[in-house]
């Protein structure tokens, strides 16, 4: 006969600690608290309270103030320094102002005043454990957003990266509006965040939009929020994002795609600092400091009227331009490394690619820049079974695109032509390094200069 499946123990919403020095409390908790759903541990005293935070983690420190011995405020600093993430409620029999700023200053979440009814308990408790579930929910999206975007770390030391992390940290501290340029995916919003992390409102919110992904209709309830009923489908109101960033700092990606119309309403909250929500009259103050980020030429934008050149003025304060990838040579592979990691762990650093792979990643152009890489590499890192991965693991027809297109908008060549030109590229992309051009193009280093000498001699007899 089949057993019964047994059900799985359901997990209890959250595990108390309970410090109180009244029998009775102690006993109605003991009962009470798993009826509400939680697991509880209880305490006579500070510091059996202690000792417990101690030995296990808890959600939530529910604890009376008057005990003797060690008072509830020593232990709730305690609790703070030994599970810094606890939630704490106080329950207190007066409430007086030492103890409100003990409760302000331990950042204690609510508290409750004796005697209490078990229904206000509840209700408060409900509220501590959808606090921790959003809290988890927030850790399981950054860990998610971490694994899709990689963490801020600027990764390459090229020469033409040096200006960039020089105005990063110049600008960083001050309040300016920054524009940050660059080709799409040369890491444009990378440099935003590095400017926030660095900034005074690093422990702030960084919000990112894309000016670019929205339609007209819904950038603006999207940038300033909206009423309930505002526009046919507002069911509720909705905070808007230059809200969530009060404080910190809003990043408007793709600014030259702002509809004009915007681009107008833009200007006015970026000099008055008020925004209103859609089908509001009232205005709200924000503090937000604004970068902003565009591949386009916005100049000849203003020329040809698409975008207001007092906006302009306004966002292109402080311009950091990043430079695109094939401009630094060096930083391909520290960056396939960095951005294999985001997939792979295995595998030593030194020994992740193949010779060949290598050349072929120096040698692109990489029109869709650091982005195209990290597609690339992480097509490579799934079909890569074992290290090092090589040519074959890349994309399909990589590295071949560029040259097809190339030679199909060039003037027939002889191969030796076609070979020079191959040879001037690595060049040039390399400052004129034989050595780094030689290991791009796969070849020694004499055999470089054997080319090279034929075709000066080639030249000069002809
Ligand atoms: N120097 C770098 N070090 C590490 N990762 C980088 C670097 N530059 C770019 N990346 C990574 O490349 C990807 C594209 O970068 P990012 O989104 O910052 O580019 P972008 O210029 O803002 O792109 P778009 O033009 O599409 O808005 C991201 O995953 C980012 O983490």
């Amino acid at each position: 006969m089949s057993q019964p499946k047994q059900q799985p123990k359901k997990r209890p919403a959250m595990h108390i600690l309970f410090a109180d020095d009244e029998k009775n409390l102690q006993e109605l908790m003991r009962s009470e608290l798993p009826r509400m759903g939680y697991s509880v541990t209880v305490c006579p005293d500070g510091l059996t309270a202690v000792a417990a935070l101690e030995k296990e983690p808890f959600d939530c420190l529910l604890v009376d103030l008057n005990m003797p011995g060690l008072g509830g405020i020593e232990v709730i600093a305690k609790a703070r320094e030994l599970r810094p993430e606890i939630e704490v409620v106080i329950m207190t029999g007066k409430p007086t102002t030492e103890t409100a700023i003990a409760a302000v200053h331990y950042q204690v979440y609510d508290y409750l005043t004796k005697p209490c009814r078990l229904a206000d308990m509840a209700g408060l408790l409900g509220r501590v454990a959808e606090r921790r579930q959003t809290k988890r929910q927030l850790t399981a999206l950054q860990h998610r957003l971490l694994r899709a975007e990689g963490d801020s770390k600027m990764v390459g030391n090229a020469k033409a990266m040096h200006s960039v992390r020089t105005l990063i940290a110049k600008v960083a501290p001050t309040e300016s509006t920054v524009l940050v340029r660059g080709e799409t995916g040369c890491g444009k919003e990378l440099v935003a965040r590095a400017v926030h992390d660095s900034s005074l409102r690093a422990d702030q919110p960084l919000v990112a939009i894309n000016c670019g992904a929205l339609p007209e209709n819904l950038i603006e309830s999207e940038l300033f929020g909206h009423c309930k009923g505002a526009f046919t489908g507002a069911d509720a109101a909705r905070v808007g994002l230059f809200e969530v960033a009060d404080g910190g700092t809003i990043f408007l990606d793709e600014i030259g795609e702002l509809p004009l119309s915007m681009q107008a309403k833009l200007l006015r909250v970026l000099e008055t600092g008020d925004i209103r929500r859609l089908g509001d009259n009232q205005t709200v103050h924000v503090n937000v400091r604004v970068i902003c980020a565009t591949h386009r030429d916005l100049e000849k934008m203003v020329e040809e009227g698409t975008f207001r050149e007092d906006l302009m003025f306004r966002i292109n304060a402080f311009e950091i331009e990043v430079p695109p990838l094939r401009d630094r040579v060096e930083d391909i592979i520290p960056l396939a490394t960095h951005l294999l990691r985001r997939h792979r762990t295995d595998g030593k650093d030194d020994q992740l690619f193949s010779p060949e792979a290598i050349a072929e990643l120096k040698a692109h152009q990489w029109p869709g820049n650091v982005r195209e890489l990290a597609n690339v590499i992480e097509h490579a890192a799934i079909l890569c079974d074992s290290f090092p991965i090589d040519t074959g693991n890349l994309p399909r027809h990589f590295g071949k695109r560029q040259l097809r297109k190339e030679l199909r908008d060039s003037e027939p060549m002889s191969l030796r032509q076609l070979e020079m030109v191959a040879i001037e590229r690595a060049l040039e992309r390399h400052d004129g390094n034989k050595a780094a051009a030689a290991e791009e193009l796969g070849v020694s280093l004499k055999t470089l200069y054997n080319k090279i000498a034929a075709a000066e001699e080639k030249k000069q007899a002809g």
